[in-house]
């Protein structure tokens, strides 16, 4: 016979996060919280018309990314709480995501160095089962020392700045440009693990 307080435990077990991202960093961080997960890569359009702020941005991607993988999923496997995110980073008003080419990483970099930008990271959470949406972001605020063009080129060319918004990796040989944050940490890395323990709560899904 199961006790109610088996009845309790059970449907906690049974959660699983879906972590909607096809970002190496994203999956990493995602492991940290010792939850099942498994991953649902979507293929979201990232691109939006309208003129909206930096965190409206971030937010409607991440609920783009973790809709479009609730669309995907066979109705036999809605099952869990899906996990979208988007990461951009905005300097002089200007939102730079990742950089199309060598050049474009360049003129990032350049117009950042020995300034401070801001780091945006949104985060949507979807009950797969009921459509149930939360969604939120974090800013944080990253000091970047100041480099010459060889420096620059040197970072460049070490393949690190390809696939990262704002062209630098903070967790990667980039912590060597960086020279101080405001804010979290891992909505630099692209997933603010924090503040996405607490969005889960509405999920009765506890972290820790
Ligand atoms: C600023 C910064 C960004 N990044 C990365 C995190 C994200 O992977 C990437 C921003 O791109 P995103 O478009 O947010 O994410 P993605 O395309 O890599 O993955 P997906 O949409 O499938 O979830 O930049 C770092 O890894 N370190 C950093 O310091």
């Amino acid at each position: 016979m199961i006790t109610n307080e088996e009845l309790l435990i059970v449907p906690m077990a049974a959660h699983q996060l879906i972590l909607a991202s096809s970002s190496p960093r994203r999956q990493e961080l995602i492991q940290s919280f010792g939850l099942p997960y498994i991953i649902r890569v979507s293929d979201a359009d990232e691109t939006v018309e309208q003129k909206i702020t930096p965190s409206e941005f971030v937010e409607v991607l991440s609920l783009r990314k973790a809709a479009t993988v609730r669309e995907m999923l066979e109705a036999s496997d809605k099952h869990g709480i899906i996990i979208g995110s988007d990461t951009v980073v905005v300097y002089n008003d200007e939102v730079l995501g990742k950089p199309v080419d060598e050049e474009d990483a360049f003129r990032m970099l350049k117009a950042m160095q020995g300034q401070t930008h801001q780091v945006f990271s949104g985060v949507a959470c979807v009950d797969a089962e009921t459509g149930k949406q939360v969604v939120s972001h974090s800013v944080t605020n990253v000091h970047m020392k100041a480099m010459s063009d060889e420096q620059i080129r040197r970072y460049i060319a070490t393949g690190e700045p390809r696939d990262k918004a704002g062209s630098y990796a903070i967790q990667g040989i980039g912590a060597t440009i960086i020279s101080g944050i405001e804010g979290d940490y891992f909505t630099v890395v692209g997933l603010p693990l924090s503040l996405l323990s607490d969005m889960l709560l509405e999920f009765n899904i506890q972290v820790l």
